[in-house]
């Protein structure tokens, strides 16, 4: 295990409040361009910015360590929580690799908080404040863009998909998520607030999120935790949008694909399986709904549910909740071991935090985590470049042209901001 934490010196000694303050109804317009932090759907949620602490890890343990982390720093902490809410007092922002074991999850407990629930707002910073004034984001783009192939260009991806139809026929797994990444090379550096600002208002169902330069618009909730209730929204199953009589043709032809309701089946099968140990009681609808999105639709399944009262397992905190049940067939596959072993082998590329749970938690061990989809992460090293993922369900009769048109539909909702 490798970890590397970094907290302001007076961070552990110092009082942290949370206050109401006037309502806001964009809390994007309020973040600064570096070190945005954001969870926002809807205009509600949280935004943050600054550092004070962070936590870089890596290895087996990694998740346990983290909340081991948290717990001690929120334990140093004096908090006047005048709000009490879920998300209000302390709150860790968190974006943790696909494999959190090879990969570096990135734990950020920002400098000033800024949140909103059933149109209340507050802010959470050391000492008092008022609501930062909303900053503008100057005018223009990021210029020309020029894209080029990731890991691997789409003959070599298509070829790819091929051989893990094969392996699904052959009977050694029933499903693999299979990705691919788009390095998008801009003129001018990469803004995260416009960017934000344009998936947030092209994608309302979604949560706008972003994390260390991960940023991305998800239609997908992992797990939220509010007490001891339990929630999440499964996706599996995805159709382009048509226009005119067409969509409503592709949304019925959707609902009534076997191929895709059998790829879903199996990523609700894969959350509640790994979800019940924990919980009293858990339900899943027994058909799945129509999510409609600008540039697809999914199948989607709302995952309810209670944790336990008593036994080893009620004590676990969110992120030990989001360490059991990641990863799903939602983005690894069925069985969980075949698949992750068939992507390493297949994919060429390192996914890095892409696919990874991504979210918060408070200091109750209330909070929100998605899966890091329809994103892009900024090279730390080049603002002006981007890499972008997408992927999809691999199963029984899938076709590769079929899925890489998918990936480029799902590539299109980062691409739609940046190009603005
Ligand atoms: C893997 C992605 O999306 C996942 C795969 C889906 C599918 O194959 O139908 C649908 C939603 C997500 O669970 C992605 O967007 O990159």
């Amino acid at each position: 295990m490798t970890a590397a934490a970094v907290t302001s010196p007076d961070a552990a000694a110092r009082t942290l409040v949370s206050r109401k303050v006037d309502d806001a109804h964009d809390l994007l317009a309020h973040l600064p361009a570096e070190g945005a932090l954001s969870w926002v759907r809807r205009g509600e949620g949280l935004v943050g910015w600054g550092e004070a602490a962070r936590l870089e890890v890596t290895g087996p343990g990694a998740l346990a360590d983290a909340a081991a982390w948290w717990s001690a720093y929120t334990g140093e902490l004096t908090v006047e929580d005048h709000v009490g809410v879920p998300g209000s007092g302390p709150v860790l922002f968190a974006s943790i690799a696909f494999d959190p074991v090879a990969g570096t999850s990135v734990f950020v407990v920002p400098e000033v908080v800024v949140g909103r629930r059933d149109g209340v707002t507050w802010v959470t910073s050391a000492g008092s404040r008022r609501l930062p004034s909303p900053r503008p984001v100057p005018d223009g783009g990021a210029g020309r863009l020029r894209y080029a192939d990731g890991e691997l260009d789409p003959v070599r991806w298509c070829a790819a998909v091929a051989a893990a139809v094969e392996r699904i026929t052959a009977g050694d797994l029933a499903k693999v998520v299979l990705a691919r990444d788009l390095i998008v090379a801009a003129d001018e550096p990469l803004d995260p607030r416009r960017l934000l600002r344009r998936l947030a208002d092209r994608f309302p169902d979604c949560w706008t999120f972003a994390v260390d330069g991960l940023l991305g618009a998800t239609p997908e909730l992992l797990l939220r935790r509010t007490g001891r209730e339990l929630s999440a929204r499964v996706l599996a199953g995805t159709a382009p949008r048509g226009a005119g009589a067409e969509d409503e043709r592709l949304a019925a032809a959707l609902l009534g694909s076997a191929k895709d309701r059998a790829e879903h089946a199996l990523a609700v099968d894969s959350l509640v399986g790994a979800l019940a140990p924990y919980c009293s009681s858990l339900s899943a609808p027994e058909e799945p709904e129509l999510l409609t999105l600008a540039n697809v639709r999914h199948l989607a399944t709302d995952v309810t549910g209670t944790q336990r009262r008593t036994g080893p397992r009620s004590r676990a905190g969110l992120l030990e909740l989001i360490g059991a049940v990641h990863p799903t067939a939602a983005v690894g596959g069925t069985p969980t071991a075949a698949a992750v072993a068939l992507i390493g082998e297949l994919e060429g590329m390192d996914r890095g935090r892409y696919a990874g749970p991504v979210g918060w938690v408070d200091a109750r061990g209330d909070g929100e985590f998605g899966l890091a989809l329809r994103c892009a992460e900024i090279s730390p090293a080049d603002p002006c470049t981007a890499r972008l993922f997408a992927g999809c369900g691999i199963v029984a009769g899938s076709d590769p042209a079929a899925e890489l048109a998918e990936t480029q539909v799902k590539f299109a909702a980062f691409q739609a901001a940046l190009e603005g």
